[in-house]
């Protein structure tokens, strides 16, 4: 099978869908048509906001046809998927309104395999079904810049007001320790401190809308608290915690300034928060002088972040009818003000900027986050991040993006698995909760353990704790 990456002996293949036993299987016949219906009930439920008036267009008759043919799209868009219907390439018109090379290209040189939703690449058929998507919005006039997930991002934000809260508070009796340490760095006490803020961005995407599907508000807060993370740190599975920890502090006895520090993002609402969180940490206290995010320029995979999640997600917090922290007098609310207006005031002065490249929506994989791939802004992404002493990718997809999500033995060695990534200079760090079938860099016998123990919930299922969210793991490259 020849596809954009080169091909190599011993790489192992990706993951199919349509082979037995695996999750990647489980979410092409059973999740994606979920998503799908979702899109198709929300899509019509904006609909009937515009026929009764609280969604405000400019020209009501408009939207409306536009939106009952985007509805009609997606019906059938879910029946090519129950049918199994091969996977078409973009049409010119959709090409005309989106970046989709790539994956016309890539149909076009794998077109002799009769590629179908149930009989492809995991990896690039669950792009593709998002990048479908996109596209009957794309070419509505009126619908264009509507996102068709914005709303069940908003609800799981909503619904993570315990853990928001606890979290703000955290971060206001902290920030005066971080600023004395601006200018004399206490080392040992940054190093905790850097830990604890790496695995509340870690967990942070435990919280992810495409598995919670039915995640009820007491689920949600059992996996965001302080509590949470404390009994959850056996659950990481392998952790390079420390070797990005040298990286920052290297860079900064170095005095290699500015200091840069990159987050390929993945999810709005909580995730997004504790990576912010993150962030502040690093330039509250000085170790850090820029960090610069990536978001997704489409809605795509539910709940990744587009620019403006981050400007909606700043005015929840200072929004007190969607967090109900009482008058502005309150500890809770100062400290969701404190947070929100921290974040603008970063913005503000360039230490914070956030940006979309189409890179990031493509189907290619990192390995070709490369000077050499040319055409689909692999080369262009490399360069603009070699400004950086960490680029940190964060959550699952990303993962298995960063190893090609290929079928890899699980002890693979990291630096194995992420091909040529692991040599052109970037430092990378990986932090991912185990959402996939996709598995590497485990000691010998924690597979074999791990295996055993699920096998005894989900019979047949063993090897799937690797896709239940329940693991993590932080992966380091230091690019050299
Ligand atoms: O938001 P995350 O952490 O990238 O998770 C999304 C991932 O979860 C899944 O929905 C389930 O495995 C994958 O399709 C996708 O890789
Ligand atoms: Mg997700
Ligand atoms: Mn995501």
């Amino acid at each position: 099978m020849s596809n954009t990456t080169t091909a190599t002996q011993n790489i192992p293949e990706r993951f199919w869908t349509g082979v037995p036993g695996t999750f990647c299987t489980y979410t092409a016949s059973v999740r994606w048509a979920i998503i799908l219906q979702n899109a198709i009930d929300d899509t019509a439920k904006e609909i009937e906001a515009i026929e009764a008036g609280s969604t405000k267009t400019s020209d009501k008759e408009l939207s409306l046809k536009q939106g009952n043919t985007i509805k009609a799209q997606l019906v059938k868009l879910r029946e090519e998927l129950t049918n199994d219907s091969l996977l078409r390439p973009f049409t010119a018109e959709e090409v005309a309104v989106s970046n989709l090379d790539s994956f016309n290209d890539y149909l076009a040189a794998n077109k002799d395999e009769g590629l179908r939703w149930n009989h492809a690449e995991w990896l690039f058929t669950e792009i593709y079904m998002y990048r479908r998507i996109n596209c009957y919005f794309a070419l509505q006039s009126e619908w264009t810049k509507f996102d068709i997930f914005n709303s069940l991002k908003q609800s799981t934000f909503k619904a993570s007001f315990h853990g928001v809260v606890e979290l703000a508070i955290r971060y206001k009796n902290l920030l005066p320790t971080w600023k004395q340490n601006v200018d004399n760095k206490d080392w040992d006490l940054l190093e905790i401190l850097f830990k604890e803020f790496i695995e509340i961005s870690l967990w942070g995407n435990a919280t992810d809308l495409s598995l919670l599907t039915n995640a009820t508000l007491e689920d949600i807060k059992s996996i965001q608290g302080a509590k949470a993370r404390e009994a959850s740190e056996s659950k990481i599975l392998v952790n390079d915690t420390k070797l990005a920890w040298q990286t920052i502090v290297n860079a900064n006895k170095n005095s290699k300034s500015p200091v840069r520090v990159d987050f390929i993002l993945d999810n709005s609402g909580f995730e997004l928060y504790a990576d912010l969180m993150l962030a502040s940490f690093l330039l509250n206290t000085g170790l850090v002088d820029k960090c610069v995010f990536h978001g997704k320029d489409v809605p795509y995979m539910v709940s990744d972040v587009m620019i403006k999640d981050l400007d909606i997600l700043i005015q929840d917090l200072l929004d007190r009818e969607f967090f109900p922290t009482g008058a502005a007098s309150t500890p809770e609310s100062q400290a969701l003000d404190l947070f929100a207006n921290d974040i603008t005031d970063f913005r503000k002065q360039g230490k914070l900027s956030i940006e979309a490249d189409p890179f990031w929506t493509t189907d290619l994989d990192y390995w070709n986050l490369d000077p050499s791939e040319t055409k689909y802004n692999g080369a262009k992404m490399h360069k603009e991040l070699s400004q950086s002493i960490l680029v940190i990718f964060k959550g699952d997809l990303n993962y298995r993006k960063l190893t090609g999500d290929r079928t890899w033995k699980r002890t693979t060695p990291w630096k194995t698995a992420i091909g040529p990534l692991a040599h052109t200079g970037l430092p990378t760090l990986s932090l991912r909760t185990c959402k996939a079938d996709v598995q590497v860099a485990l000691k010998e016998g924690v597979d074999e353990e791990l295996c055993a123990l699920w096998e005894k919930d989900h019979p047949g299922k063993g090897s799937w704790w690797s896709s239940s969210g329940k693991w993590a793991v932080i992966c380091f490259s230091d690019g050299q």
